[in-house]
């Protein structure tokens, strides 16, 4: 009798930007200690994940040549912790993965991560297996700080090392401008670079969470931009003092308020409406400080599977 061969499974991931990262301590396990808001964007990547006879990843897109294909990608670690997860044979996951990137790579914007959880997502399909998100959510902290947020999508407090996730009332949808940069930053350098600022001098840290969350709350751009808050900004910024410039850049081009994108070196603009941000992407784009432009807007929905929509849709672009 033959096999029925389920049908590939596509998901498409948001991307992130931390719109207050608070790094403390270095714990034990030589992690940060953070309390940071994420917010989901509609710059997203597109996994399809399908049975073959040939397992391995395979990667297109934004940034492709420089992400593995072996098994240090993160999509394919997810692949091998989900099956150990649910008791599959190590050499049992005969799946191919797919992945369309949109997302630049080491551009503080969680690319890698989007991916695992996006993988997690496709698999529990192909497979049809009865795992909880929380679960789903637990495979995922394994597999990165990040991936259990690119699960969740939305805006979310991040605490811990990053990995535990309570969703945050945020009104209205915001509109923002990304400057991509030539080139990306290791995260765990930029961590280390914070660290060594820190040990020879006292570089400005981000004030409490709460008022951010009055203007999530709120659901006012212009409120939400006096307080955007990144502690590895000075980090990004001494590593890549280029950058100081693209912040400049953004602002004077009618951006509400610019910021680091994580561990960067991607800036994130906010703006005050969908309009405006289309005009800052024009004016910054001319300006010479950085490689690619987009507008984009958040939250959007985490990790889901996109089927039958069309495939992976790119947002507005200005090459600079
Ligand atoms: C900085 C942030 C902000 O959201 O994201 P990116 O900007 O890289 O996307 C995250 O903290 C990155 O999360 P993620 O990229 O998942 O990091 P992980 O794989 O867990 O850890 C990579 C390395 O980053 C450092 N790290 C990460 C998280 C944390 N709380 N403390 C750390 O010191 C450690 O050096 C660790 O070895
Ligand atoms: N599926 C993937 N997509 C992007 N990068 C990946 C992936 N798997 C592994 N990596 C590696 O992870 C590192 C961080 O990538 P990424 O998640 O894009 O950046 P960031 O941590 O700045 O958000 C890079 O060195 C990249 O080569």
């Amino acid at each position: 009798m033959l096999a029925v061969v389920p049908r590939p499974v596509t998901v498409r991931v948001p991307s992130k930007v931390n719109l207050h990262l608070a790094v403390g301590a270095v714990r034990k396990d030589g992690f940060h200690e953070l309390a940071t808001i994420f917010q989901s964007l509609s710059l997203t990547d597109d996994v399809t994940v399908a049975i073959a006879d040939e397992p391995g990843v395979e990667v297109r897109g934004e940034g492709a040549t420089s992400v593995p294909t072996g098994g240090s990608n993160l999509a394919w670690r997810a692949v091998e912790e989900l099956a150990r997860y649910v008791g599959k044979e190590a050499d049992e996951p005969k799946v191919r993965v797919l992945i369309r990137k949109g997302i630049p790579v080491s551009g503080g914007m969680a690319g890698g991560s989007a991916d695992a959880a996006a993988t997690l997502v496709g698999l529990a399909n192909l497979w049809k297996l009865e795992i909880s998100r929380d679960e789903l959510a637990s495979v995922a902290a394994t597999l990165g700080s990040d991936v259990p947020f690119m699960l969740h999508g939305g805006t979310a407090l991040g605490t811990g090392r990053g990995e535990q996730i309570v969703p945050v009332l945020s009104r209205h949808t915001f509109h923002w401008v990304l400057a991509f940069a030539r080139g990306g930053l290791a995260t765990p350098k930029v961590y280390g670079e914070l660290d060594r600022l820190r040990a020879t001098g006292e570089p400005a840290r981000v004030g409490a969470v709460e008022p951010v969350l009055e203007a999530l709350a709120s659901g006012e751009a212009r409120q939400l931009a006096l307080l955007l808050g990144n502690d590895l900004q000075a980090a990004a910024v001494s590593l890549r003092p280029g950058l100081r410039r693209t912040l400049r850049a953004g602002v004077n081009a009618g951006a509400l308020a610019g910021i680091v994108s994580g561990s960067g070196p991607t800036c994130a603009f906010l703006c005050a409406d969908a309009e405006a941000a289309v005009q800052v992407a024009a004016e910054l784009s001319g300006a010479g400080v950085c490689r690619t432009v987009r507008v984009v807007h958040g939250p959007v929905p985490g990790a889901r599977v996109v089927n039958d929509e069309e495939p992976h849709s790119t947002p507005p672009q200005v090459h600079a």
